[in-house]
């Protein structure tokens, strides 16, 4: 935006991080934080992760509406369908090195599986849709598959007869947990699903906007999701929880962190700046959880970092937090956490991708040229 100063002069406002800049509208999902709400396709995420199975979610991002029994019926048995990963694709992901991040084992695997698509560059509604619901139902099996090969194990295949959230810990740890603990992990996807522009479904619609394949905009997505200033956070939380070790470290902890300017991961929103909306859902989760185990450890330190944060800087918790611990108490591997938020955020970023195709526009701001001013070469 340019704008005039009184002397007359030009002057250019740059929105750092494009903070507070609407691009485009969206009928995905609203996010407001005066009120503390987000809605998908008009329903309040706390429904949603209270009555509603993650499968239903994925419909209703991608359908706009709750899918009836029929409808759910028939999508439940073409995403069951389409869960097993290639023989190809498992031999790729084990020949990557075993130290290399999970996250882009999963990166790797949606470009393998565009590579492999042979509707790859069909870009019709239909095609997007088939792609969407394909991934959506082979990234549990990818995830899986590398958490087991680190730990030594051969993958699991697929269970046809179970839900998604059962079948998923199946193929991690050949046995479903208590439904305690899958009541949790189904409410975490729900919550993950989807929150509009946010940094990796930006990277996704940017992708699209040039008219490429939704694989490219996926693995874009995934790519800026790693970081721990957004997914990557998950990650890191439970790492600092673990370096803390007991809850009467935490505020010492805390304080040094603060003291030496360093960001403390879970805490702040670019949007939220009073709270995320779905972190009362997940933490009420990690408190069964925790409660369900007997081991409050983690729960115990979250609260005095929770009351430490907001004492000495007003900073609330975000849905990365409470999440961390909650997957460490599922035992599910620190590597695996951004894995798992991919296997959620596929529905919103295919959602997104699907909403941007329909309505294109090349995505391609300005910036304000900040280098030597012009010369000659040889000059
Ligand atoms: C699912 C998700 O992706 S949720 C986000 C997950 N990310 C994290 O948890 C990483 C930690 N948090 C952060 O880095 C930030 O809060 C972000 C990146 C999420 C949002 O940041 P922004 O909106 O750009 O705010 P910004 O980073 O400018 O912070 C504003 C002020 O609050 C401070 N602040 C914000 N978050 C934190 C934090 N987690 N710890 C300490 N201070 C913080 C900043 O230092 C800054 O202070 P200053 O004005 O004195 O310089
Ligand atoms: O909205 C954001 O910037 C980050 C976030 O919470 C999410 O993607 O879930």
């Amino acid at each position: 935006m340019t704008i005039a100063t009184p002397t007359g002069d030009t002057q250019t406002t740059i929105h750092k991080g494009l903070a507070g800049v609407v691009v485009d509208t969206t009928a995905v999902s609203k996010v407001v934080p005066e009120t503390n709400s987000l809605i998908y396709r008009g329903y309040p995420v706390q429904d949603l992760a209270a009555h509603c199975s993650f499968e239903e979610v994925a419909y209703l991002l991608w359908h706009g509406e709750l899918p009836t029994p029929l409808e759910l019926d028939a999508f439940l048995q073409r995403e069951r369908a389409s869960r097993r990963a290639s023989r190809s694709l498992l031999s790729l992901l084990a020949k990557l090195p075993d130290n290399c991040h999970p996250m882009d084992v999963v990166r790797t695997a949606i470009s393998y599986l565009g590579a492999d698509d042979p509707i790859e560059d069909d870009p019709t509604p239909s095609a997007n849709l088939d792609k969407s619901l394909r991934l959506f139902a082979v990234l549990p099996t990818i995830v899986a598959a590398d958490l087991r090969r680190r730990r030594g194990l051969d993958p699991i295949a697929p269970h046809s007869h179970l839900g998604y959230v059962e079948n998923f810990f199946v193929m991690c740890f050949g046995e479903a947990p208590d439904p305690v603990i899958l009541k949790a992990f189904e409410q975490s996807m729900v919550l993950y699903a989807e929150h509009s522009f946010n940094a990796s479904t930006f990277a996704a619609r940017v992708v699209t906007s040039t008219q490429s394949d939704m694989h490219s905009a996926v693995t874009a997505a995934i790519g800026a999701l790693k970081g721990s200033l957004h997914g990557g956070a998950n990650e890191a939380v439970m790492y600092d929880m673990i370096d803390i070790d007991r809850p009467e470290n935490a505020r010492e902890w805390l304080e040094g962190k603060l003291s030496r300017k360093e960001k403390i991961m879970g805490f702040g929103h670019r949007v939220y700046k009073n709270g995320d909306s779905r972190v009362p859902t997940m933490k009420a989760a990690l408190t069964k959880v925790s409660e369900h185990l007997g081991d409050r450890r983690w729960l115990e330190i979250y609260d005095v970092l929770e009351a430490e944060m907001s004492g000495r800087t007003g900073i609330k918790p975000n849905l990365d937090f409470p999440t961390g611990p909650a997957y460490h108490l599922m035992d599910f591997d620190i590597g695996s956490f951004t894995p798992i938020f991919v296997m959620s955020r596929i529905t919103g970023w295919t959602a997104h991708i699907m909403e941007q195709a329909a309505a294109n526009a090349l995505i391609r701001p300005l910036s304000e040229y900040s280098g030597t001013p012009q010369r000659a070469v040889g000059a």
